[in-house]
Order: C-alpha cells, then sequence, then structure tokens
C-alpha cells in the first residue's frame, strides 16, 4: 500500500488520505449550506486579551438586531466564551433531528441567535487543552453544523492573537471581514499590528479599527481622565491606511454590565460609552454592503429567557 508522509513526519496511506480529503470537501459543502443565506459576515479580533472585545461583539449585535436587522453571534473563543455569560444565556442547543440536520441557535431575541462553542464543553468551567488539528476540526465542525437561516449580519467572536480560531475562520467562511479592536496604549498596540498583519495575509478585508477604554470619564467633575492613553487605535488605523470606526470611553457600567449578564447598550442610553457605541455601529453599517432598511425591534428590558429557534414566549429583550 503506498504510503506519503509530511514535513513534520505523519504518514498517511493513500487512501486515508482520499477519504480525509473527502470528508472535508463534505465539511466544506455544509459549511457553504449553513453560511450561505448570511450577507455580512465580520470577524471581531484583538491582538491583546482583555481589550473589549466580547463587549464589543456582543453590542454590536445587539444593536444591529434592535436596529430590526436579523443577526447571529458566534463565539470561537475555546480558552474564554464570555459572550453566553454576557448576555446570560441559559439552556443548550438542541440535538439535530437527524444525523444530517443543522443545529438551531439559541435565541436572544426575536432578531439575534447566538451560538457559543461553549456548548461543546461538558462543564462550562472546565479548562480546554486541545491542540491545533483538534480545535480546527472543533471549529470547522460547529460552523458547518449550525443552521443559522437568513441573517443580515454574523458577528464571530474569535480569540485573541492570531492562533488557530482567527485562522481558521478567516479560512473557513468565505468573504468573511474583519473589526479590530484595541486599547490606546503601546502594548496593545504592538499586538494589533500583527492582528492586522494577518488579516492581510489572509487575505481578509479590515473594516476598521475600534479603540476601546479610550479615556474615562469622571461622573462627578466631567473630566477626561485617559488611563491607557488616547488616540492609539487612530494612529495605527492611519498607519496602515485604515479607517477608524471610533471610541469608547471606560464605563463602570459596561462592567457591571457584563458581569449582570445585561448588555449595556439594553440597560444605559445616557452614557457617553452608549453614544460612542452607537456611533460605531452607524460607522461599520456605512462600510458594510448595504441590506434591506429593517422595521427596528421595540426592545423592552431585557428578559431571563434562551430558547432555540423554536420560538418562545418570553424572548430576551423582545
Ligand atoms: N468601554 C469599557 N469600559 C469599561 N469596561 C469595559 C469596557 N469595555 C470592556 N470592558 C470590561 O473589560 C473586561 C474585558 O472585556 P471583554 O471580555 O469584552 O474583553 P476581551 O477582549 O473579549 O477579553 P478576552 O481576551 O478574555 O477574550 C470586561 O469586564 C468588560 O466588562
Amino acid at each position: 500500500m503506498s504510503q506519503s508522509c509530511d514535513s513534520s513526519g505523519s504518514c498517511a496511506t493513500k487512501a486515508t488520505k482520499e477519504s480525509q480529503q473527502a470528508a472535508l470537501a463534505q465539511q466544506d459543502n455544509a459549511i457553504t449550506r449553513s453560511l450561505g443565506k448570511i450577507k455580512n459576515k465580520i470577524l471581531v479580533m484583538s491582538g491583546k486579551g482583555g481589550v473589549g472585545k466580547s463587549t464589543v461583539s456582543v453590542n454590536l449585535a445587539l444593536s444591529l438586531a434592535q436596529q430590526g436587522y436579523q443577526v447571529g453571534l458566534m463565539d470561537v473563543d475555546i480558552h474564554g466564551p464570555d459572550v453566553v455569560r454576557m448576555l446570560n444565556l441559559q439552556g443548550t442547543l438542541e440535538a439535530p433531528s437527524a444525523p444530517d440536520a443543522l443545529v438551531p441557535p439559541l435565541r436572544y431575541n426575536d432578531n439575534l441567535k447566538v451560538v457559543s462553542l461553549e456548548y461543546m464543553m461538558r462543564d462550562r468551567d472546565e479548562a480546554i487543552i486541545w491542540r491545533g488539528p483538534l480545535k480546527i476540526q472543533a471549529i470547522r465542525q460547529f460552523i458547518a453544523d449550525m443552521d443559522w437561516g437568513e441573517l443580515d449580519y454574523l458577528i464571530i467572536d474569535a480569540p485573541p492573537g492570531t492562533g488557530d480560531e482567527p485562522l481558521t475562520v478567516a479560512q473557513t467562511i468565505p468573504l468573511v471581514k474583519a473589526i479590530v479592536v484595541t486599547t490606546p496604549q503601546k502594548v496593545a498596540l504592538a499586538d494589533v499590528r500583527k492582528s492586522i498583519n494577518f488579516c492581510r495575509s489572509v487575505n481578509v478585508e479590515i473594516v476598521g479599527v475600534v479603540e476601546n477604554m479610550s479615556g474615562f470619564v469622571c461622573p462627578h467633575c466631567n473630566q477626561t481622565v485617559d488611563i491607557f492613553k488616547s488616540g492609539g487605535g487612530e494612529e495605527v488605523a492611519r498607519e496602515f491606511d485604515l479607517p477608524f470606526l471610533g471610541r469608547v470611553p471606560m464605563d463602570p457600567k459596561v462592567v457591571a454590565a457584563g458581569d449582570d449578564g445585561v448588555p449595556y447598550l439594553s440597560t444605559t442610553t445616557d452614557s457617553p460609552a452608549v453614544q460612542a457605541f452607537g456611533e460605531i455601529v452607524a460607522a461599520i453599517e456605512r462600510r458594510l454592503p448595504p441590506v434591506a432598511a429593517p422595521s427596528p425591534l421595540k426592545m423592552a428590558g431585557a428578559g431571563a429567557c434562551a430558547c432555540s429557534s423554536g420560538g418562545c414566549g418570553s424572548q430576551k429583550g423582545s
């Protein structure tokens, strides 16, 4: 039986290789089927951890959904999946109805569907130790298995850096575009340059750069304090000739909202962070291919229910 070996010394028979390739091709078809009806796919990236990437992903998805767009939010951060907690989503994914049937995502409200790789873990607090190939395969399978239906926007929250997760998304999701989130200080900016170069090397178009935690407006004296400096994100955007989408100031309400599982966009309207965020969402919309004007969703306060696409009588924010 003929054998071929790759540079790492791993060998496979011709028949094994052929069946692996057939399985990959089948998975590619499943991915095309799963993502075929999504107009805009946006990967939210950051060079460094903790800069607010999940906060931006969750609130961007929610803001678009509030405007009436059909939105999906996918968390592919295996090591620190936060989206489910930030939305206080309960429940689990339904098992597929047939071996090759797609899995419906959870519903946050009428316009927002959510899935997280967290649902592939047995225990949500369990540390995941997966090596590259296993991780890549898990993410591909996860993308292939979801039944998103028709969406205007799919927002994908990736872990920080330029590792397997963003690479798999970039190589698996056709025409995905990126938003790069950074904080303004130099150490974050050095890492954000790597993210930008990564996007360029895998041909992912960058929608723009968001500068988060950009100054703190003191609620007592209204003075702005630049805790992490300010303007660094805009400087990097200029350096790489990229659109600068805006700055979100630090706001203690953002932390409380994330911890309480109630996205800050649905709780506060008077904060500088909410206003800044609204402008960023508008800038993102302008820079993406237009989708039909939606009818805005009426948002009440967030409830406490999550159920799959089958629908539910008491949906969050509906
Ligand atoms: N503008 C802001 N003002 C105040 N706190 C913020 C702001 N943006 C994010 N945070 C807080 O910073 C913390 C980190 O945010 P988040 O989890 O979104 O970062 P991340 O980049 O996704 O992190 P990770 O690297 O773990 O994926 C959270 O507690 C969040 O509430």
